[in-house]
Parts: C-alpha cells; structure tokens; sequence
C-alpha cells in the first residue's frame, strides 16, 4: 500500500481532478483486475486502448485513474491524474510503489536479437558460484537463486517487473541480469528501473511485423542504451555493424567485446568442437562446455559484465569455463544407433544459420544432416522463406514444419515457408504438418552418425494452436522416436 501522492513523485503530471492523498492498493493496467482501492492505468496498446475499459476501471471501484486524455465524465470519489505518455508513467509509478527495487541491487540488462537468455543465464549462473544472490528475468524462466518462477514475456509488464525485483531484493539479491527485448522498449517495460549496465548482442531479422521496418527495430534497441545512467556502463558487440550506433547516445561509459576487432575484452577461437568451445580471452586460453562461434560472444560478453561489475577477470573465466548453455539452446543427445539430436531455439534466420554452420564445423563429412525447421503464427511473416532457404543451403535433408500456429493456419505458414526453397533444394525437401509425424521422419531418414537438428522451439514444452498449449517438448518427443525405431 502507497500513497497515491508517492506514487506520482517520479511522473510528469499534468492535471489533477481529486485528492492525491489517498491509498493504492496496487497498480493495473487491465480493467478485469481492478479491485476496489486499485490504481488503474489506462494505456493504448496494439488491440485495444486502454482508455476505452476506463467506465469498467470506475464500476470496479478504483481508487484513481492515470490516463493520457480525461473521460468526459469525472466520477466522484475517484482520482484522476492525467500524464502526457501513460506506458511512461506506468514503470515509474511501478518503480515508486515498490520501493524501487532496481536501485538496492545491480541491475544488468542484455538487449539483442540472439543470445540474450544465453547470456543472462550464464551471468545467473556465474554469479551463484561467485556466491552472490542473484536474480533472473528470461524468457525460459525467471529466477530468485535457485527458486524458479514461470515467465510468461521475455521481458515482464512495468508492474510484474518490479514486483519481481522487489521480491530479489528481500530474498538478498544484489544483482538481476535481465533480458529486454524490443518489444519491452517501445512498450516502456523497463521505464523508471535504474540499470547499473546494459549490452547489446547484436540486431539481424526478427519482429517487423511489430516494429515495422529494421530501422525502427534498431531505434527500439537503441532506446535503451539512450535510457542508462552515466554511471551505468554499456558493453557492446564490437564485430556487430550496428554495435557502434547503438551507443552513440548513451550518458553511460561505453566498452567493446569482440572476436574479430582489437577491444576492451577481447576473444578469439582456437578451437570449436561438438565438445565445446577453446577460447583465448585477454591472454588467456580456456576450454567452455558451450559450443558454437555464436557462444563465444554470449561467454565474452558475460565476462566483460563480471569485469565491468569490478570480478576478479581470473576467477570469473575459470567459473564461465564450468557453465552449461541455457535450456533449449544447443541441447543435444546420442541415440543407441549414435545419432546426434541437437535442439536449439533458433528461431530467426540469423540464429538459424548460426546454428547449422556451427553444424557444419563440427561435423564429419560423412555425416548427413537433417533440419526440421518451422515458423511461429501470428508473428514475423518475412522470415519465412528466408529460414526455410537457410536450412536447404546448409542441411543435407529439410524437413518443413509447424512451430506454434497460433491463430494462423499451419498449411498458409509452411506454404509461405515453401516459396523460399530453390528449385535445385526441391528434391531434398519435404513437408510435414504434424510436428510429431516430422520429427519421427526426421529419425526414420536418419542413419548412424547423423545429426538431426530440430529448430525453433528449444526450452518450449507446448505448442500453442489457437489460444490452446498442448503438451510438446522437442527434446522428449525426439528421445520417445529413437525408441520407438529401435535406433
Ligand atoms: C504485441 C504486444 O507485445 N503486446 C503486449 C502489450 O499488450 P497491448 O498493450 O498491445 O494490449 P492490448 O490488447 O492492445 O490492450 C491495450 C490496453 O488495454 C488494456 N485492456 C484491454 C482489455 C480490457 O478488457 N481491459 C483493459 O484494460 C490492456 O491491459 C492494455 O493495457 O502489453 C501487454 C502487457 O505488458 C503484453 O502482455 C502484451 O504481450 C503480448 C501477449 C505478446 O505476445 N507479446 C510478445 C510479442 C512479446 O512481448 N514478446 C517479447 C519478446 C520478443 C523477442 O523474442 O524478442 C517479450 O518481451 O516477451
Ligand atoms: N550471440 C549469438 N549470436 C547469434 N545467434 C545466437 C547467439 N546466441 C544464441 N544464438 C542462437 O539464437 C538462439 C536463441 O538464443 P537465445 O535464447 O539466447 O536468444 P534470445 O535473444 O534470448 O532470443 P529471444 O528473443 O527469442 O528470447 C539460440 O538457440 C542460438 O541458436
Ligand atoms: N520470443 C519469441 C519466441 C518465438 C518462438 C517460436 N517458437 C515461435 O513461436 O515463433 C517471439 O515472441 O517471437
Ligand atoms: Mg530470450
């Protein structure tokens, strides 16, 4: 509970129509959750606006209304406060109801396009043996030390974000690694958090449906490094062409990670293999049980976060050497008949082909490999044909498939997957709707010494067809195939 007065210390206001000295209960963004003594913000999202559902906010009986435009009719009783940019005023007056959390502990923030839950699970990780309390914000799970809680958005709303830091901070965190996606910038997620640092990953193809055009996907990226503190520090892919943009301007001191430029931290690979990753960082040579190029950034980068944070840069590569990668990422098994099954999120065309020409590296020539890709509903729909080019180019056999339909119909997705196979990469391609029937294809197709790799759904344990998740997990329903073919 806060005084509606408190609340509003952080928040450009401007006007008032009722008391300010009055308690919240709690804050809502979503009418069907206002109880009487709620604070009800209105936002205008993508579907609806939320200043629409303001009536409902009233009959429910809350205790004020933060809004961009006054209803025509004010009820007694209730407050109204009226701010120029709502998302905004939402994370401050989150960060103010709890206390501000994001300022009792360190809080780190990775933006990108790939590796960004790579990264903040390493970072967790290394931290826990580092032995600090330590929490989590990622898409596959959020995390208080070893506690977990289910995360539903790669980056949280303003109130569940805070509620979580505030729940770090009792439990005696003293650092958050947190993911932000760019959906989270636009929609001013993270407004009001202090961040001690930011990194940026790296910006290819995704989410333009959303954004619109790369352009703007890049400025919701930038947005962020333009939002950190100068005391804050902004730690940067340097081998990204965009990196250099993204900080340019930032208050907060700016470093560089990179494996092809000479930098702050900077990495270079001897040696990549299916059983990880040799590495010389600043001088020294370590063995990481991550494999893939793409990793070596996602170690470099949380390395250079534990320097920036004031680690011992010794200590902290000797932990990041012990590391696993994060759920669904790179996630593989040997079946009886000694075929690899590699499961990995990728699920954008520059993840994609990371992901297969690490495959390519590591493998024998004799060795087939077979990708089973398929491509989300409801989102991005130019990636299509892109990622089904990418996984005939680099894969002995293509298996298209579904993902999560969601409200789309599965067929119209793979069509559209289909226009981007070649002529020439027809004959190595099939087509199977049913994520469980292509993935027993795939096995079935599969010799020994092959490798299989399914891409998309990593970490995922349903497949979400219209509004519904269904039970589904790749790397359990590969192990279940093995089996069944006796192989
Ligand atoms: C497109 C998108 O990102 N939408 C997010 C957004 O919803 P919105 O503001 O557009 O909602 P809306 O339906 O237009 O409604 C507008 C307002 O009216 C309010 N409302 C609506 C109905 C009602 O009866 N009463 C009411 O008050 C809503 O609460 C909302 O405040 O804000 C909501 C609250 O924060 C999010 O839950 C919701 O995420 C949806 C479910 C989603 O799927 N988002 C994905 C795309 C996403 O955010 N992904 C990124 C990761 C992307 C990556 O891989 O990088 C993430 O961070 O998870
Ligand atoms: N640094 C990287 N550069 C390019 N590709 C990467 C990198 N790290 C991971 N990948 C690839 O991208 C996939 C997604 O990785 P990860 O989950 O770490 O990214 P993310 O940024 O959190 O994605 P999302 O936005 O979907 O949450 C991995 O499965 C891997 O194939
Ligand atoms: N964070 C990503 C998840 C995509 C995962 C993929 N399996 C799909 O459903 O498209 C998004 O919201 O676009
Ligand atoms: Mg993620």
């Amino acid at each position: 509970m806060q005084l509606l007065q408190n609340i509003l210390k952080d928040v450009k206001v401007l006007s008032t129509q009722g008391s300010l000295d009055v308690q919240v209960q709690a804050i809502t963004f979503d009418s069907r959750k206002v109880e009487e003594g709620v604070l009800f913000v209105a936002v205008r999202g993508a579907q609806a606006d939320g200043h629409d559902f303001i009536s409902k906010a009233e009959e429910a009986r809350a205790v004020a209304v933060v809004c961009e435009a006054l209803p025509a009719q004010l009820q007694a009783g209730i407050t109204y406060v009226q701010v120029p940019d709502s998302a905004e005023a939402l994370g401050q007056m989150a960060s103010s109801f709890y206390e501000h959390p994001s300022k009792k502990l360190e809080l780190v923030g990775v933006t990108g396009t790939n590796g960004k839950t790579t990264s903040v699970t390493l970072l967790h990780k290394l931290f826990r043996e580092l032995g600090y309390h330590v929490g989590l914000l990622s898409t596959v799970q959020n995390q208080i030390n070893e506690e977990v809680i289910p995360s539903t958005h790669t980056t949280p709303d303003a109130v569940e974000l805070n509620r979580l830091l505030a729940q770090m901070v009792k439990a005696g965190c003293t650092h958050c690694f947190m993911e932000v996606s760019s959906h989270a910038m636009v929609q001013q997620r993270v407004a009001g958090l202090t961040f001690a640092g930011g990194v940026f990953t790296n910006i290819t193809h995704d989410h333009l449906d959303y954004h619109g055009s790369f352009d703007e996907y890049i400025k919701a990226k930038k947005s962020f490094f333009d939002m950190l503190p100068k005391k804050a520090f902004a730690l940067v892919n340097a081998d990204d062409k965009r990196g250099a943009v993204m900080v340019q301007n930032t208050k907060a001191s700016t470093h560089f990670f990179a494996l092809r430029k000479v930098v702050d931290f900077k990495g270079r690979i001897i040696d990549n293999t299916i059983q990880g990753l040799h590495l010389e960082v600043d001088g020294q040579e370590i063995w990481c049980k991550l494999i893939g190029a793409f990793n070596a950034y996602n170690l470099l980068g949380a390395y250079g976060v534990a320097v920036l944070l004031g680690e011992d840069p010794v200590e902290a590569l000797t932990v990041l050497s012990s590391l696993d990668s994060a759920a669904g990422r790179f996630d593989y098994l040997v079946s009886d008949a000694q075929i690899t099954g590699i499961v990995d999120y990728a699920h954008t065309p520059d993840a994609l082909e990371n992901v297969l020409n690490t495959i390519q590296q590591i493998r024998n020539p004799n060795q087939k490999v077979i990708t089973l890709v398929g491509c989300g509903g409801n989102r991005d729909a130019a990636k299509r044909p892109i990622m089904a080019d990418i996984a005939c180019r680099l894969s002995d056999k293509v298996i298209l498939t579904s993902d999560n339909p969601r409200f789309e119909e599965p067929q119209t997705i793979l069509e559209d997957m289909q226009k981007g196979v070649k002529p020439l990469d027809f004959k190595k391609t099939l087509s199977v709707l049913d994520r469980k029937e292509a993935i027993k294809t795939a096995c079935m197709l599969a010799e020994a010494n092959d490798i299989i790799l399914v891409a998309g759904k990593g970490h995922e344990t349903y497949q979400e067809v219209k509004g519904v998740k269904h039970d589904f997990d790749d790397k359990k329903v590969l192990r279940e195939m093995f089996q069944q073919l006796g192989k």
